[in-house]
């Protein structure tokens, strides 16, 4: 499968959603900005995908992100959707506009829902759906010292001495 294939309009990824759980799937949801991927994404992304049989990740668009994180993307959504749907334990890739995936998640009713646990469950949105509709809300540890913001702090301390 080509990497862009798996970049799905939200309408367009129901019917492998309904694909997916005739197959007896348990879809793992995901979402986050993933400006410029690290080591930290890498490692929680393989292992929120184990935690289930097919891994969603919900994608802020560039318009999101610039309202959550002024000055922010570095890289456009089309660039981080096909550098996260290029991962061997990536499925699929949804961009959301709103300022948080609830309508996603709402519309998706993931089996798993999983951040790092820079987040507490009470803090991850939509925890309230998943657990309601039986589903399971978990954090993965985070790798120590990567941050999208630490790298561009380092590459902003490259030019400044
Ligand atoms: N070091 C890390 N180890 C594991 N997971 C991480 C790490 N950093 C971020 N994550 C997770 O990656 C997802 C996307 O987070 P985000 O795109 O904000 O990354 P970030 O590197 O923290 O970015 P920023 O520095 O801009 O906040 C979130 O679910 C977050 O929990
Ligand atoms: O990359 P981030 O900043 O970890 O992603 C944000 O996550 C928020 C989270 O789901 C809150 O529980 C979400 O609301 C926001 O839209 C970003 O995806």
């Amino acid at each position: 499968m080509w990497s862009k294939d798996k970049i799905f309009g939200r309408e367009a990824l129901l019917p492998t959603l309904a694909q997916w759980r005739a197959q007896g799937k348990k879809v793992v949801f995901t979402n986050g900005c993933f400006d410029l991927l690290h080591l930290g994404h890498v490692d929680y992304l393989e292992k929120a995908r184990h935690l289930g049989d097919a891994l969603v990740v919900g994608l802020n668009t560039d318009s999101s992100v610039s309202r959550l994180k002024p000055g922010r993307p570095l890289q456009d959504e089309l660039s981080r959707a096909r550098i996260l749907a290029s991962l061997l334990f990536v499925d699929a890739v949804v961009l959301f506009d709103e300022p948080t995936p609830l309508e996603l998640i709402t519309l998706i009713k993931p089996d798993i829902l999983v951040k790092g646990d820079d987040y507490p469950i009470s803090g991850i949105v939509g925890h309230e759906l998943v657990l309601a509709n039986g589903g399971q809300v978990l954090t993965v540890p985070l790798v120590a010292g990567y941050s999208t913001t630490n790298i561009v702090e380092r590459v902003r301390q490259l030019f400044t001495t």
